[in-house]
């Protein structure tokens, strides 16, 4: 559906060729992308990417030098940061100490002149969304981090923006309620079909939480894809090795698939990025990899490697065998069920073999060193 500007109805936030130069370095080039209707999307890259640069710019902290950014198909420029319905929530959480839990869920909104019983209402609306409704008298420091979390987030959202932007929300926090965070935020933006745009460096945080990714380096996005396209579907050795773990091995194009020293010709999924006669290298999850011992029946795999075992890893559920393959020194990582049948039978120092599907693996141009 399109609506009179010409717009998808579904998108929200349009961001049309956006660059933003601080003195001699562009922070961010050329971007392009759509925010859409109850979406969460995370922004995700290295630091110094351009991520926080790109929030600002949306929140109306930071000019642009070029481009311009479309709300619901209207040019937000001439908008001040308090006048957009974005809402940026800060790392620090920045909550009043000395105002109880809901008088800092109502400030903004009493600001805006919110009174009686429609400001009862909403606040009380958001408390519970947020499940902060008994602790709606205590003071901030008479709470957890995940409380003070939540109240950042309620006074955010009591306002109803159309865009939540959230600035790296879980680093204050530690690894284990930052997963259970992970997991609510998912929950609360379902609830509440806000946009929410979060920052992260944090590949697997992004994973769990977002419908999409925007993957950035260099100011640039890289690849915008769901979780799983990202995973599975990479566009480039940058994405494929920022997303999860990933085993390459380095080559040249040949007609069949990429010959690596030492190891022949192997073979994985091109996606038509790369020519016969390219550097390029094979990609291959760990997961994807099967390992059998030397002794064993030859497996029927489209490849076929021999190696040693040089260690082993245990992940809990996982095992992680390091095995080196050909004689340059490369190690393939291959990921195994604790459970799966032999798994506890290997030893370092074993000779196995290593095999996998053509469907399995992808031929990627190398951009590393780009
Ligand atoms: N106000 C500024 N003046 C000069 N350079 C800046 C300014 N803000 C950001 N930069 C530069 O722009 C680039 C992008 O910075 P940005 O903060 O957007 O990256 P980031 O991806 O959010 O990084 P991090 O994850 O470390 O926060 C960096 O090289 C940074 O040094």
């Amino acid at each position: 559906m399109l609506t009179e500007a010409g717009e998808d109805a579904a998108t929200v936030i349009r961001l049309e060729n956006i660059t933003k130069r601080f003195g001699a370095i562009t922070a961010v080039k050329d971007i392009s992308l759509n925010l859409k209707e109850n979406e969460f999307f995370a922004l995700l890259g290295p630091s110094g990417c351009g991520k926080t640069t790109l929030l600002r710019m949306i929140a109306g902290f930071e000019s642009l030098n070029k481009g311009r950014i479309l709300l619901d198909g209207k040019d937000i420029a001439p908008l001040r940061p308090n006048r957009r319905p974005i809402n940026l929530m800060f790392q620090s959480f920045a909550l009043f100490p000395h105002m109880s839990v809901r008088a800092n869920v109502s400030y903004g909104l009493e600001m805006e002149g919110v009174r009686g019983e429609e400001l009862k209402a909403r606040v009380d609306r958001i408390l519970e969304t947020t499940q902060l409704t008994e602790y709606a008298s205590r003071k901030p420091d008479q709470l957890s981090g995940g409380q003070r979390q939540r109240v950042a987030l309620a006074r955010a959202l009591v306002k109803e923006p159309r865009v939540l932007l959230l600035d790296e929300p879980l680093a204050a926090l530690d690894k284990k309620l930052r997963e259970h965070m992970q997991l609510e935020l998912k929950r609360l933006q379902h609830e509440v079909g806000i946009t929410f745009v979060v920052v992260t460096h944090d590949q697997e945080e992004a994973l769990v939480m977002a419908d999409r990714i925007a993957l950035m380096r260099d100011g640039e996005v890289k690849q915008c894809a769901s979780p799983a396209e990202l995973y599975e579907h990479p566009n480039s050795r940058f994405v494929a090795d920022f997303i999860g773990v990933m085993n390459f091995l380095d080559g040249e194009v040949s007609v069949e698939g990429v010959a690596v020293q030492g190891l022949g010709v192997l073979t994985g999924r091109s996606n038509g990025d790369t020519r016969t006669g390219d550097r390029a290298c094979l990609a291959v999850r760990p997961e994807r990899l099967t390992v059998a011992p030397s002794s064993a029946e030859r497996l029927t795999h489209d490849n076929v490697l021999d190696g040693t075992l040089t260690d082993i890893a245990y992940h809990g559920q996982d095992i992680g065998l390091h095995i080196a393959v050909g004689d340059a020194g490369q190690v393939l990582i291959a990921r195994l069920s604790a459970a799966a049948e032999g798994a506890a039978d290997f030893k370092v120092g074993d000779t196995v073999q290593v095999g996998w599907q053509t469907q399995n693996a992808l031929i990627l141009p190398d951009d590393s060193k780009t």
